[in-house]
């Protein structure tokens, strides 16, 4: 079995952090996705592909590159950054106007929950829709 995964979100998310951790990799020296990162995980019998997006803003545009044949996308928030929880909240209305993907789960993972600072995590989903 095999799925495939799509991680998105504004940039300094977490995507990739939440990926490495994932796959039990070393999380101390992150540095900015350039482009995208594909990673492959093995769990048993079940595969599982992920692609890791750059959330710059130059590069949203192409993130809708990335949407065919994908079973599941997990959206990561920085409930830290209270500023761009609205921009991240627009992103997320305009990827699911996305035809392509109708039918697909979407996961919204409220990033960060170690911080004091942070939006707590039941907070999340009525801050992404207010606009
Ligand atoms: N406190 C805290 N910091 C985190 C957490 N997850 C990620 N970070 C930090 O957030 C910063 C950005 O993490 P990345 O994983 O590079 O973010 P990204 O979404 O992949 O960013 P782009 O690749 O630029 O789109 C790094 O400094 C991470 O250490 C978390 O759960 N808690
Ligand atoms: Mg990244």
């Amino acid at each position: 079995m095999e799925a495939r995964l799509l991680a998105l979100g504004l940039d300094n998310a977490g995507k990739t952090t939440l990926l490495k951790c994932l796959s039990g990799e070393d999380i101390t020296n992150i540095v900015p996705t350039q482009g995208f990162v594909l990673k492959s995980m093995l769990r048993a019998d079940f595969k599982l592909i992920f692609w890791d997006i750059s959330g710059q803003r130059a590069l949203r545009p192409y993130w809708r590159n990335y949407f065919l044949r994908i079973d599941a996308l997990i959206y990561v928030v920085d409930c830290v950054d209270r500023r761009r929880i609205i921009e991240a909240g627009e992103e997320l209305m305009q990827i699911l106007e996305e035809e392509k993907l109708e039918k697909v789960p979407l996961l919204v993972f409220a990033n960060k929950q170690d911080s004091v600072f942070a939006l707590p995590a039941n907070e999340v989903p009525t801050r992404l829709l207010q606009q």
